[in-house]
């Protein structure tokens, strides 16, 4: 068992590794999530971040490594982490045979609230999220975008005190992300801590604090979002710790003039 003081941050990511069969996907990474920050995780496809991010929530067993929250270790008292966070994971299936407010009030009974408390926090987060009239629709016919929503909501009816969405954005109108913006933002500044990985860096420039960049399972930079962009703009900084621009024409069949 680690309960460590309180340093101050909501995680800390120490030596992570994990292997499948040859595959290094995370090879030793640290992060330090600071408390109260909007943190922004980016990397190119296949860099490891999922990998990361499922070791960090419980999901997944890391090979070696330490993640605590808010200085409880995930992996030796995961009753008592996983209590402290919500989690939007990528690709993980959701019980879609359920309705969203079924999904959303199971959610909330899974993390031990009374049934009045969890239909009271249900309905304030379907209408926050504009799915109300979604509310009686079984999770399995929602579009990609509703999807996202739900799991949304799933993840924040525990008012957790660290949000990790994976993706959160992606197949989701522009309105309806601005208005996710706005409820993470709220959650922020009401001391809460939010880590994202997108692949959007002007979202992420313009919506996060901290920043870290990972390529081939490692942190290749990580702190503010002005100290890791240098005076130049995410993206650009991006490309350039990352590498792997092709400039060419590609192949000549695909060229029609
Ligand atoms: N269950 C698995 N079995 C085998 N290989 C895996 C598994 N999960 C991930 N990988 C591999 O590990 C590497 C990291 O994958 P991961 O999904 O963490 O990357 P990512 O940064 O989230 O990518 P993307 O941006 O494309 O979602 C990839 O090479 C991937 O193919």
């Amino acid at each position: 068992m680690r309960v460590a003081e309180d340093d101050g941050l909501a995680i800390r990511i120490r030596g992570l590794h994990k292997r499948f069969g040859e595959k290094i996907a995370v090879d030793g990474i640290d992060l330090d999530v600071p408390s109260g920050s909007f943190y922004g995780l980016v990397g190119p496809n296949g860099a490891g971040k999922t990998t990361t991010l499922s070791m960090a929530t419980g999901l997944l067993r890391p090979d070696a490594g330490e993640v605590l929250i808010h200085g409880v270790d995930m992996w030796h008292q995961p009753l008592v982490a996983k209590a402290m966070v919500g989690v939007l994971s990528d690709g993980v299936r959701l019980f879609d045979r359920l309705t969203g407010q079924q999904l959303v009030e199971y959610a909330g009974l899974l993390s031990g609230m009374d049934r009045p408390t969890a239909q009271q926090r249900t309905a304030d987060l379907l209408q926050l999220l504009d799915l109300q009239s979604a509310g009686g629709t079984l999770v399995v016919d929602f579009s990609a975008g509703m999807t996202k929503k739900i799991a949304l909501a799933a993840a924040m009816v525990h008012a957790p005190r660290v949000l990790v969405l994976d993706e959160p954005f992606e197949s989701v109108d522009p309105v309806s992300a601005a208005n996710i913006r706005d409820i993470l933002r709220t959650y922020v500044d009401g001391g809460g801590t939010v880590v994202v990985s997108s692949h959007v860096m002007d979202l992420v420039e313009r919506m996060c604090d901290h920043v870290a960049v990972i390529t081939a399972g490692r942190v290749v930079a990580a702190g503010s979002v002005d100290d890791v962009r240098a005076g130049s703009t995410l993206e650009d900084r991006f490309v350039e710790l990352v590498g792997g621009r092709r400039v060419g024409e590609g192949p000549e069949w695909l060229r029609h003039s």
